[in-house]
């Protein structure tokens, strides 16, 4: 038995129209409006990190939203701690649950360490003072996402980075079992998508929050999540619904091909070697690949990039031999035609003479 913070119970997201009951009844359908998925039966342990995938319109931010109860759901319902969501006050929900969304965020003039301070708002009275606690929960919040530097700064005067750590900083003062995060990569580059993601799972781990983040960083995804939660469209004529939630580990959906399937389309196929999306375009035709290590992980990216289908093959005419000794590389190439290979001692070298051998054959033709 998992201990469980937060739990869906057959729900049902989309968005509600009250003219299309009639419309509804009549086609015999259950609600009224645009259902982007139902019967979600989802679970989040304690100290779980879950990161939500789905392709575009899929449904993430309806359901966070819905989870969150900024949304009504459609049927179903969210149980918080074992308490039912529709059951609870609005400061009630806002001690078990933050919702960090990516949008601008409206603060007016205020500076950080005030909207982190807003964080505080379920546990103050209605003038919002703060006690001595809450103020060392704000420092807190604020030491722990590397934002003290910029405490004193406005929001408005700060990257996106830095406001995305804030928006986290705010909803660690909030202090609750279960954070939701909406693409809070989103806008961010490299360094700062890792350290995000980085802080995300310190937290599950280090203070046992409960997360669940969407994004559309399947790498990211990939390397940091306990648990998927995968949005997969369907064929209506498969089920009669359009979105499937599938639950598992990362490399369980890579290996049953699930999480493949999910994102799939003419143009681009998914290396389930190392768990990336890759430009279709094998147009030039297929060339053996000899060696191991990162040369040849590397010489096969090179490859692909220019229009060949690699395959590990050391019988094929036309083929490629890499090998490695303390720091001396070197590609022998087999053009198919002559028995002798090519000796060459770097990458540009290789392309080059292969895309060479390519236009003399077509021209010999
Ligand atoms: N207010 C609305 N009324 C009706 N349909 C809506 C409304 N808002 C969103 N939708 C639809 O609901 C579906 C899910 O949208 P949602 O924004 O939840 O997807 P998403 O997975 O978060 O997308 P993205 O990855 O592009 O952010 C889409 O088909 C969208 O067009």
């Amino acid at each position: 038995m998992k201990n469980e913070v937060l739990l869906t119970h057959d729900l049902a997201i989309g968005y509600q129209n009250r003219r299309l009951v009639k419309e509804a009844e009549k086609h015999g359908r259950k609600y009224p409006g645009k259902v982007v998925a139902d019967n979600l039966s989802l679970d989040l342990a304690k100290g779980e990190l879950v990161c939500l995938l789905g392709p575009n319109g899929s449904g993430k931010s309806t359901l966070m939203r819905t989870i969150a109860g900024v949304q009504k759901p459609l049927g179903g319902h969210v149980t918080l701690d074992g308490r039912s969501l529709e059951r609870l006050s609005t400061k009630e929900t806002a001690r078990l649950l933050s919702l960090v969304l990516t949008d601008r965020v409206m603060t007016g003039n205020l500076s950080v360490y005030a909207l982190v301070a807003l964080g505080r708002y379920p546990y103050t009275g209605w003038m919002g003072k703060l006690s001595k606690d809450d103020e060392t929960v704000v420092r807190e919040a604020i030491a722990i996402t590397g934002t003290r530097r910029f405490a004193c700064r406005h929001i408005s005067d700060l990257s996106d980075g830095e406001r995305q750590k804030v928006m986290i900083a705010r909803a660690l003062a909030q202090d609750t079992p279960v954070i939701l995060l909406d693409e809070p990569t989103a806008h961010l580059d490299l360094p700062n998508r890792i350290e995000v993601v980085r802080l995300l799972k310190q937290l599950a781990r280090e203070r046992g929050k409960s997360i669940v983040m969407s994004t559309h960083e399947l790498d990211l995804a990939l390397q940091a999540a306990d648990r998927i939660w995968l949005m997969s469209p369907v064929q209506a004529e498969e089920s009669g619904k359009n979105i499937e939630m599938i639950s598992g580990m990362p490399e369980e959906l890579i290996l049953d091909g699930r999480l493949e399937k999910a994102f799939k389309r003419n143009g681009f196929e998914f290396d389930r070697e190392s768990g990336s999306f890759r430009i279709n375009q094998h147009h030039e035709g297929c060339i053996g690949l000899v060696g191991e290590g990162t040369l040849a992980y590397w010489t096969k990216r090179a490859l692909e990039r220019i229009g060949y289908k690699v395959v590990i093959d050391a019988s094929l005419p036309c083929r490629i031999e890499v090998s490695e000794d303390r720091g001396n590389r070197w590609w022998r190439y087999y053009n198919g035609k002559s028995g002798e290979p090519f000796e060459i001692q770097d990458i540009g070298s290789v392309i080059s003479c292969i895309k060479k051998n390519k236009t003399d054959s077509e021209i010999v033709a």
